[in-house]
């Protein structure tokens, strides 16, 4: 709890002991000028008035603090939900939609921050408000008392079945807002695919159908409150009118005086909106748990194993080994790599080749620890990967995927992206030349600061292929990985990132990982594993693979030579 919460909660309560005492005033302002005097008495008239302006100052200072509470507690929930998934397991966002998961982070959080910032001040300040009346008026006359707390708790059968309805309503609402937002998301990441395969039509319906039936939700909510207020209201003024009878009749029979009934009344019209408040709070916190449910989903899934021991410093030495050893994996329940052993030895040129889809990126998934092995190790020098924080390990490889993993900003910021230490320009024109794009960058309007777009739109493919291997370049990894990162190249740049490939390699500067569908690609590895049929079914240089692995051979001729054709 912060100290603006605990401060404006001791406000609140004083101000509310404050309003408590305004009623009384009046009685005696009444009573007093009925039995003693008929002359106004304007000392207690301004009282009144002073104490309901401190009164009012008072709660607009509460109410300022309590706020200022739930907004930094609703700033710290933000921050909390994007740390969890950023660190969540890849295997969380397969079947994760990124708008959908961005909604849940705006939207839901922002019911959550309602519900910090009214409801729960408000509750606070209604409670407080209605325990203090009800004690003096408690004290002023307890029958009239009893009769007011008895009809006012009926109001538990309204907020009851409200909130029971409100937490499913607000549930399938905050789904429906994350699946609208999911889509229109999409349509925004695919647009270039939509107009392309003409499909507007089926897009829009898909997205009509969504926001359907989140109108559907939405009316049927306002319907209930629609109706909820009325009740209420009249219920409210029911009670109100038997209360006036009731002290009418007491004050016909002398057994209650004016004042006391006027204070009472006053009471009575402070506390109603209180009342309510509280009879409402059922109803809020039951909305703010079911819009939440999503992110406590979030929040509970365990997030990537980090660490088993603390052993946050890797020490890497020329002749390093890197072995995956009999290792199974599957994403599902089919088996991907099934009983697989690879080693990569340092400042080797190591390819993994194979038929689409044979799992080759799942072996660099693996060994960066994007997903955890099901069966067998990860070993560097015959060390568990498990022994090494996961900052640490990632820090061993720069990976240059078939993905496009370009961000929106300038070229600067793609470059030195997760850099820790920030490199010296002159380092960055190296690495842009050794990747064959230091012409082009020299040619654009701001040079290392021209922005990109988004995912690097404002690129050619293989100028987003040449900035992500320099981005590779400059982390100076142990390992350097490309995934078909040079598939977009033109043969002038290809021949200049082997010469930058080479030199890596000769200064056993780096171990190089390979996977490639072109044969000139991988042709001069110092060795060559053949991935066929969810295993490892060859290992060695290209012309061992090719005298020994009949299926090798088979593949080379019919799928790597027909690339490179
Ligand atoms: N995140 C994932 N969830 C579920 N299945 C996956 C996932 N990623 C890949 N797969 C499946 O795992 C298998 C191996 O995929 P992988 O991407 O490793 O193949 P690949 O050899 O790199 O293929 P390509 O040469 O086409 O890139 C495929 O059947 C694929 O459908």
């Amino acid at each position: 709890m912060s100290w603006q919460f605990i401060l404006g909660l001791i406000l609140g309560i004083f101000g509310t002991f404050i309003e408590v005492l305004i009623p009384l005033i009046v009685r005696q302002f009444i009573d007093g000028k009925t039995h003693i005097s008929a002359h106004i008495n304007f000392r207690l008239v301004a009282v009144i008035v002073l104490t309901i302006i401190f009164s009012a100052i008072i709660s607009a200072f509460c109410q300022y603090l309590i706020s200022v509470a739930g907004n930094l507690k609703i700033a710290e929930v933000r921050m909390e939900i994007e740390q969890k998934l950023l660190t969540l397991p890849m295997s969380f966002f397969t079947n994760q939609k990124s708008g959908q998961l961005s909604s849940h982070l705006i939207n839901d959080a922002e019911v959550v921050q309602d519900f910090m910032t009214s409801s729960i001040p408000a509750t606070i300040n209604s409670l407080i408000a209605v325990l203090g009346s009800f004690i003096v008026l408690f004290h002023l006359d307890w029958q009239l008392t009893v009769f007011i707390v008895l009809s006012f708790s009926l109001i538990i059968l309204i907020a009851y079945p409200i909130g029971k309805i409100s937490e499913k309503l607000s549930l399938t609402t905050q789904n429906k807002l994350s699946e609208l937002s999911g889509q229109s998301t999409e349509n925004i990441y695919n647009i270039r695919s939509i107009k392309l395969n003409n499909a507007y039509r089926p897009v829009l319906l898909n997205f009509k159908q969504v926001v359907v039936e989140l109108f559907k939700v939405s009316n049927k909510t306002d319907r209930i409150f629609s109706i909820v207020g009325p009740i209420q209201t009249v219920f409210t003024l029911g009670i109100i009118l038997l209360i006036i009878i009731y002290g009418s009749i007491r004050v016909q029979q002398a057994s209650l005086s004016i004042g006391t009934l006027v204070s009472f009344l006053i009471y009575l019209f402070q506390v109603i909106e209180p009342i309510n408040m509280l009879g409402n709070f059922y109803t809020s916190y039951k909305q703010a748990k079911g819009a939440t449910l999503e992110l406590n989903k979030i929040l509970n899934t365990p997030g990537e194993k980090s660490v088993y021991q603390v052993n946050s410093q890797i020490l890497f030495a020329k002749n390093s080994c890197l072995t995956l050893k009999n290792a199974s994996f599957s994403y599902q329940k089919e088996p991907v790599l099934q009983n697989i052993s690879l080693s990569f030895n340092s400042g080797q040129k190591i390819a993994i080749v194979g038929s689409s889809g044979a799992g080759k990126t799942t072996i660099i998934n693996l060994l960066t620890r994007l997903y955890e092995l099901n069966e067998g190790q990860l070993l560097l020098n015959s060390v568990s990967a498990t022994n090494y924080d996961l900052n640490t390990w990632r820090n061993l490889f720069a990976v240059v995927t078939q993905e496009n993993t370009i961000i929106s900003g300038s070229i600067y910021l793609n470059l030195t992206f997760g850099l820790t230490a920030i490199p010296e320009e002159s380092d960055i024109w190296v690495a842009l030349d050794k990747a064959n794009l230091l012409e082009d960058v020299q040619k654009m309007p701001n040079g290392l600061q021209t922005l990109v777009g988004e995912q690097g739109i404002g690129l050619s493919g293989g100028q987003r292929q040449r900035l992500q291997i320099a981005r590779a370049y400059l982390r100076q990894a142990n390992f350097l990985i490309l995934d078909e990162a040079t598939s977009n190249l033109d043969p002038n740049s290809e021949k200049i990132i082997t010469n930058t490939l080479n030199e890596l390699l000769a200064n056993h500067q780096t171990t190089l990982i390979v996977i490639a569908h072109r044969l000139s690609t991988i042709v001069d590895s110092d060795k060559i594993y053949f991935l066929d049929n969810h295993q490892i079914t060859g290992s060695g240089t290209h012309q061992e693979l090719m005298q020994l692995v009949p299926k090798y051979k088979q593949f080379v001729n019919e799928e790597l030579l027909a690339v490179e054709k």
